[in-house]
């Protein structure tokens, strides 16, 4: 098969480096540029593997980053394909991470155009939208939303992840059972090994934490630091659990404050 213009044979990751503009972020205040690791000489990222996978306490700044992120390649904040308007923004009051894009450089080799932004929280926006358009314009309607919450998910990505492209994804294990993370796992097990597109993905999913050569990233207040699974509090947490589940959650019960493990 004949490729693509936009295709490139050189590997993944096509997006390398993040970078902070202390002269953009001292002209902001609030949310999203007061998060504690967007500090003007601490923050920088470097991609390093075709898969990257952010992990990290509630409220630390996944989705705030991922939002970032890919606002900065050029997709919308509300999810979906690069030009996709599938939610009205003219009346928001919420603020969203996208914003933070006006702060960060992006290094790229190459830049790659084609993608998606998935986000669990507007995946049904986003089909709807597709569906829409596709009839708007005489298509076939990609029908996401006639499955079950899960199924609709993996077939989107079996699909979409097919080709080459820049894949961001907002806890994409959402609504998947622990056997089709293994399935997602397996799609991103073949990114990581192909290196021909890259993801960066946020997750609490322990499953998808443990894809064998990927960049594991923790966030907390202070910073993205490299990590390993099995040093992290998600994994040990759930490795308790499994050792001996009674005991856990017996202590975990009685002592709320001070986790078993
Ligand atoms: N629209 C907003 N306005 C003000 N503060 C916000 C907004 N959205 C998020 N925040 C704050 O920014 C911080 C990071 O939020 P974010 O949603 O990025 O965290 P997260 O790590 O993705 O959390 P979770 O694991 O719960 O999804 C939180 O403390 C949150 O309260």
């Amino acid at each position: 098969m004949a490729r693509r213009r936009s295709d490139t044979s050189l590997p993944a990751p096509f997006l390398q480096r993040l970078r902070v503009r202390p002269e953009k972020l001292a002209e902001h205040a609030g949310y999203p540029f007061d998060l504690p690791w967007l500090g003007p000489e601490s923050f920088e990222l470097q991609f390093t593997q075709p898969v990257t996978i952010i992990f990290g306490e509630n409220g630390t700044g996944k989705s705030t980053l991922i939002e970032a992120i890919a606002s900065l390649s050029g997709y919308d904040e509300a999810g979906g394909g690069k030009g996709y308007r599938p939610v009205d923004h003219s009346g928001a009051l919420d603020k969203s991470g996208a914003g933070l894009a006006e702060v960060l450089r992006a290094s790229w080799l190459p830049k790659i155009t084609d993608g998606w932004f998935f986000k669990a929280e507007s995946f049904f926006s986003v089909a709807r939208y597709q569906d829409e358009m596709a009839i708007r314009y005489g298509g076939m309607a990609p029908d996401y939303l006639s499955w079950s919450h899960g199924e609709g998910f993996l077939r989107f990505f079996e699909e979409r992840m097919s080709r080459q492209g820049i894949y961001f994804m907002d806890e994409p294990e959402s609504a998947l059972s622990p056997t089709r993370q293994l399935e997602l796992l397996r799609i991103l097990h073949g990114i990581q090994q192909a290196a021909t597109s890259q993801v960066i993905l946020a997750t609490h999913s322990p499953i998808l934490m443990a894809l064998p050569g990927a960049q594991l990233l923790e966030i907390t207040r202070h910073g993205l630091a490299e990590s390993h699974y099995r040093q992290s509090a998600h994994f040990k947490l759930y490795q308790s659990f499994t050792t001996d589940p009674e005991e856990f959650i017996k202590e975990a019960l009685a002592h709320p404050d001070d986790l078993p493990f």
